[in-house]
């Protein structure tokens, strides 16, 4: 593969809004399998591969929803609570084919510092998200403030010292819905040659 063809798959590479998705269109097991074989091959630091995925489809979007509206309200002051936020918690995870939890588990040995774990999780998203692209599957990664909540983490059964990430809002995007586009900016901008 020549660079030019690498350069225009990951500028193709979009954030599809969950409301622009087909929830009820199958993802074959065999492109899971794909997707998840492109996060594995992230790079990682004295390979910990630390990247861990659980895919909540059909009704277990269901308790997705529910431990977010849970850890809304553990995570948001009194104050600003907001019922229809709250009821939109239980109503997002439908929206998609799925929903994938996306966590960094802490090596027991924490033998390379927790940013790089978290980097290498970043890694591997980013190679899910491009293989996705690449069949026209579309991706949202979304983190509101619930998704790090401890009770969170617990319904997701986390380990000591690991963290949930966000969750990435994945399906077929509806009939006619066009492929967003992104505005470049200048990369050359945000480098120093020396
Ligand atoms: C770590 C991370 C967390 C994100 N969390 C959210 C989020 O909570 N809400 C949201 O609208 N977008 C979220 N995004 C997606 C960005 O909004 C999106 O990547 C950005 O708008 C650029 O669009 P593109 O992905 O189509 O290039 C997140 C992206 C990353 C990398």
């Amino acid at each position: 593969m020549q660079i030019d063809e690498v350069s225009k798959l990951i500028a193709k590479r979009r954030s599809i809004k969950p409301a622009t998705m087909d929830a009820d269109r199958e993802i074959s097991h065999e492109l899971w399998q794909k997707l998840f074989e492109a996060a594995n091959w992230a790079p990682n630091h004295r390979l910990t591969e630390p990247w861990r995925f659980t895919v909540f489809a059909g009704d277990a979007r269901k308790e997705v929803g529910e431990a977010l509206q849970v850890a809304y309200k553990e995570a948001t002051p009194e104050s600003e609570f907001q019922e229809i936020k709250y009821e939109k918690m239980a109503k997002n995870p439908f929206m998609a084919h799925a929903v994938v939890a996306i966590v960094m588990e802490r090596d027991p040995k924490e033998s390379v510092p927790e940013v790089e774990e978290v980097a290498a999780v970043a890694s591997a998203v980013q190679n899910l998200h491009l293989a996705a692209s690449s069949v026209g599957l579309g991706v949202f990664w979304s983190s509101p403030p619930a998704t790090y909540a401890e009770s969170f983490a617990n319904f997701l059964g986390l380990k000591e010292g690991s963290r949930c990430l966000g969750l990435l809002y994945v399906g077929w995007p509806k009939e006619g819905t066009t492929w967003p586009t992104r505005k470049g900016s200048d990369a050359m901008a945000k480098v120093v040659f020396k």
